[in-house]
């Protein structure tokens, strides 16, 4: 992965490529938009109140000098007017230019507005908002990418040599069978972006038909739905599968023995939001894997979710990505 980070920063340097933080008052998001911007992989807009960003960088010692600042509700009237028909034109009938204009003294909506407009090419935040309140912006303005018909969000785990992708573990409450189909294929696809070769196990509480339950039948038609919409990937995905058959090597070839996936998968898509956040969470917090993400997989623009339990080092590695999607 460090090698990784590095072709990745390889790429993004000296493409200028405008990153906005609307959580600019905050010191990780300071601390890692400095380094961003002296090391020249970013240009950074820090969004928040003046006052309140500059307290923190006297705090801290941070040199906001090579940053640009904006405050929201400080914003040039017309540049706002601008902003607030644009919003209203792409939410057609369903915001007026009433709310467009509560809308605008949110920092997310306001930096969501930055990219879709193209005045800056993706967004960072999460560290202190919830990610309803991060991502519900994309969703109602920059919507999804053409081919995708659902957003939903990966983390890349790694510790030492190892990396595998967790899905969905952000967005989706509610997953019915071709939504966690779709979240597949979006996930061997981010895989591939970090490199591993994907084996993709559609996550359950049973191998191979040993439970019998209607949750363990969306698992099996989420993976034939998955093989049906994604013949290129057919031989490597596979499900239902406990995590130890998708995992353990001896596991697999007792619980699933014609399986190409069982005991190598690297992908792993989880039956719902509870199993797949916790999952993750746990991984994390008990097994020393360090959690990149969540990567917003489906978007038409690159934004991107924080945990709000990110460090400095969260925030830096987040925006690379999030700049390097700006790249493609
Ligand atoms: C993401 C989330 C906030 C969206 O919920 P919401 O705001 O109630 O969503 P709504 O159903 O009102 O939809 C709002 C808009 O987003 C769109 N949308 C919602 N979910 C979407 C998805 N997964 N993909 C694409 N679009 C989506 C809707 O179509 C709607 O668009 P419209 O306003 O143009 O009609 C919600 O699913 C959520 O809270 N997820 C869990 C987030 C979380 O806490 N994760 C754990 C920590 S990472
Ligand atoms: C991704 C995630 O779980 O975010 P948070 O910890 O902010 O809820």
């Amino acid at each position: 992965m460090v090698e990784l980070f590095e072709q990745l920063k390889q790429k993004i340097s000296g493409q200028n490529k405008v990153i906005v933080f609307p959580e600019g008052e905050d010191a990780r998001i300071q601390g890692a938009a400095v380094r961003l911007a002296n090391e020249g992989l970013i240009k950074p807009i820090l969004l928040g109140n003046e006052n309140a960003i500059n307290a923190t960088a006297i705090k801290y010692h941070y040199d906001l000098s090579n940053l640009s600042v904006i405050d929201p509700l400080k914003y040039d009237v017309n540049a706002l007017a601008k902003l607030n028909a644009s919003l209203v034109e792409r939410r057609k009938g369903k915001t007026d230019a009433e709310t467009a204009e509560k809308w605008l003294q949110d920092v997310n909506y306001f930096g969501t507005m930055l990219v879709y407009t193209g005045k800056a090419d993706g967004m960072v935040s999460g560290a202190t908002h919830p990610t309803g309140d991060t991502v519900r912006p994309a969703l109602q303005i920059i919507k999804t990418a053409p081919g995708s018909s659902r957003i939903s969000g990966a983390f890349i785990m790694q510790k030492g040599d190892e990396r595998y992708v967790f899905s969905d573990a952000a967005i989706n409450i509610n997953v019915d069978a071709s939504a966690m189909a779709e979240i597949a294929i979006q996930s061997a696809q981010t895989a591939k972006v970090f490199d591993i070769e994907p084996k993709v196990a559609m996550l359950s509480f049973s191998t191979k038909g040993s439970a019998k339950s209607p949750l363990v039948d969306k698992v099996v038609e989420a993976t034939k739905l998955a093989k049906e919409m994604a013949p290129e990937l057919a031989n490597q995905i596979d499900g239902e599968l406990q995590f130890d058959a998708a995992f353990v090597a001896s596991v697999g070839i007792a619980k699933a023995p014609e399986s190409n996936v069982a005991g190598h998968a690297n992908t792993f898509i989880f039956p719902s939001l509870e199993s797949g956040n916790i999952g993750y969470k746990i991984a994390q917090r008990l097994g020393g894997y360090e959690a990149i993400g969540p990567i917003l997989q489906g978007l038409a623009k690159p934004v991107s979710d924080l945990s709000r339990g990110a460090n400095e080092e969260d925030v830096y590695k987040v925006a690379i990505i999030t700049a390097a999607q700006a790249l493609s």
